[in-house]
């Protein structure tokens, strides 16, 4: 359990909210704090009370709703205007009223943003700083001031930033953070600026980078090297302009590359699910290649990867992706080798039995048909399918004999105006001829509904597959061959999705191709014998 000598501080739900196109409820955001909480953060700053009406009613609902485990909450918000009593300026009262333990406080330590943007002078933005932490410290808060642009400000008069470090430390800030508010800086310039404030000041020192230079977590791991014992940080990297520093690189670099012990035991391993259930909270899809929690992090495409992984994964794996709930995957494709076909079995629970023969075949299928334009990287049901054929076990629930789809656009000013299609299917199910029909607002619909007719009676759970995504790609023929259409489908059944690809000279073509091994994947997870 680490102690308050180290402090993992989350500005998802301040900062984060501060990125083009997140817009939280103050629902969104009570149950975002409650997953940082999960994780083990041992802050969470909630918001500006009194500046929007969302902040201001998410402390009062924090302090009734959540029950935190781990995090304590900080209310953000800025040192008194100048020229009024810390006291008696309604900003400062809103932090005190929020209720929030802690309070972080913005305070300006560029000289020339004291200034310019505050119009006051040194002296008054040094009084702004003690007269607002001594008051809030006099409230029974604990404070943390965050110094802003204090890198540029440092560079430009490092004798008036440090000034401002030594006010609020000595009017009991317990931390003084450091911001790379413009985000420019790079590691060893925040090395050398930590250590020097260091040893200047000897205050407790944290660090607020934003991710302008790509440096975001780089910076606050050298500015941890260089002494700094508090890191803000947002979920996902979420934050003004380009973003923060991501909370979870940074974590799983303090915990798994130095061994600091910064969350409570047993959290690290939630870092995937939270980040991506926080990525479904505010509705940007999850990164596919952000580091350490991505579905691609440990997916491994490279048949000489394979080849080694084969031996021991963590040749080509900087950690075991298990420690932070991730999983390694193996990626199929015509980059693909022996060894890549092997694991990818042994991860859909086949066994090749080390038969490299079988093995070299399925690589040259799989070679052969991305060539022609097929991707088996995002299709593992059409790779099982395949290797079950390989295996000599083919899959097969009914035989296609022909189908057949009719588009039809109605009369304008006839009630059902709109385009339909009809399909008709001829199949063969369990030695029986079935001939069926369906319709649908467009040609994949309707030869979905012929197909599902044609089998419901004989697979009944048929009925609880939905296709929940259909993806259509057409790509340029190579060396003067026509253009060819690649479909994915994916499908449920309400405990997992699995994906099918097709390939063909028309969308039709090649979606019915990809219906069918989706139907026929769905039948072998429902469970159903074949003839
Ligand atoms: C680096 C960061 O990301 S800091 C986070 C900043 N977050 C936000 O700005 C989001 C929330 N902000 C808001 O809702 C609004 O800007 C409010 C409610 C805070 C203030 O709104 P307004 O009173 O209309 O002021 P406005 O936004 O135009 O300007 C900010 C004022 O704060 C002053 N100010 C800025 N920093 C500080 C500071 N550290 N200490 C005291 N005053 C400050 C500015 O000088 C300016 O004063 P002025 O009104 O006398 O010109
Ligand atoms: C405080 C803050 O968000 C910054 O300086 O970037």
């Amino acid at each position: 359990m680490p102690d308050d000598s180290f402090h993992v501080f989350d500005t998802t739900l301040r900062d984060g909210a501060q990125r083009e196109g997140i817009n939280l409820t103050v629902a969104d955001k009570l149950a975002i704090a409650k997953l940082l909480d999960e994780f083990g953060v041992a802050f969470i700053e909630g918001g500006w009370p009194g500046a929007n009406p969302k902040d201001t009613e998410f402390f009062q609902r924090a302090a009734a709703e959540l029950d935190l485990r781990h995090a304590r909450l900080s209310a953000f918000g800025s040192t008194r205007r100048a020229g009024v009593r810390a006291e008696e300026d309604p900003q400062v009262l809103a932090l005190r009223d929020s209720g929030a333990p802690v309070v972080t406080l913005v305070a300006k330590s560029d000289i020339r943003h004291v200034e310019r943007a505050l119009r006051t002078t040194g002296e008054e933005n040094l009084a702004m700083v003690a007269d607002t932490v001594a008051f809030l410290r006099g409230s029974g808060r604990r404070v943390f001031l965050d110094c802003e642009h204090f890198f540029d400000g440092y560079r430009h008069d490092p004798a008036y930033a440090l000034s401002v470090v030594r006010a609020a430390a000595e009017a009991g800030a317990d931390v003084v953070v450091l911001c790379d508010t413009n985000g420019g800086m790079l590691p060893a310039d925040i090395t050398r600026v930590v250590t020097e404030v260091r040893e200047a000041t000897g205050a407790r020192l944290g660090i607020h980078a934003q991710d302008d230079s790509g440096c975001a977590v780089a910076n606050t791991l050298a500015a941890v090297d260089a002494g700094a014992t508090h890191v803000q940080c947002t979920a996902n990297g979420y934050g003004e302009r380009v973003g923060n520093a991501n909370l979870f690189s940074v974590v799983a670099a303090l915990e798994l590359k130095q061994g600091r012990d910064v969350l409570p035991e047993g959290c690290l391993s939630q870092m995937t699910r939270v980040s991506q259930a926080i990525a479904e909270i505010v509705n940007i899809a999850p990164s596919t290649h952000q580091p350490y929690v991505g579905v691609s992090a440990f997916a491994h495409k490279a048949g000489l990867h394979a080849s080694a992984i084969k031996v021991d994964p963590d040749l080509y794996q900087h950690l075991d992706p298990v420690l932070v709930g991730n999983d390694m995957r193996m990626l199929v494709s015509d980059m693909a080798g022996r060894a890549s076909i092997e694991l990818k079995a042994k991860e859909l629970g086949l066994d090749l039995s080390g038969d490299r023969e079988l093995a070299g075949r399925v690589v040259e299928r799989v070679k052969s048909m991305e060539l022609a334009g097929y991707s088996f990287e995002a299709a593992d049901a059409s790779l099982e399918l395949l290797l079950r054929e390989e295996l000599g076990r083919p899959v097969r629930y009914f035989d296609t004999e022909s189908w057949r789809v009719i588009a039809e656009r109605r009369a304008v000013g006839r009630a059902d105006e709109s385009a339909v299609s009809e399909a008709t299917v001829k199949l063969h199910v369990k030695g029986e001829r079935v001939i069926a029909t369906g319709e649908g607002n467009g040609p994949v619909n309707a030869l979905d509904r012929a197909l599902r007719s044609a089998m419901e009676g004989v697979y009944t759970a048929l009925g609880g597959l939905e296709l929940t995504d259909y993806k259509v790609r057409i790509l340029e023929g190579a060396s003067g061959t026509a253009a060819v259409t690649r479909i994915l489908v994916t499908f449920s059944d309400g405990r997992g999705e699995w994906t099918t690809v097709g390939v063909g000279e028309n969308v039709i073509e090649a979606s019915w191709i990809a219906l069918e091994q989706a139907v026929t994947y769905g039948l072998l997870r429902q469970g159903y014998p074949q003839d």
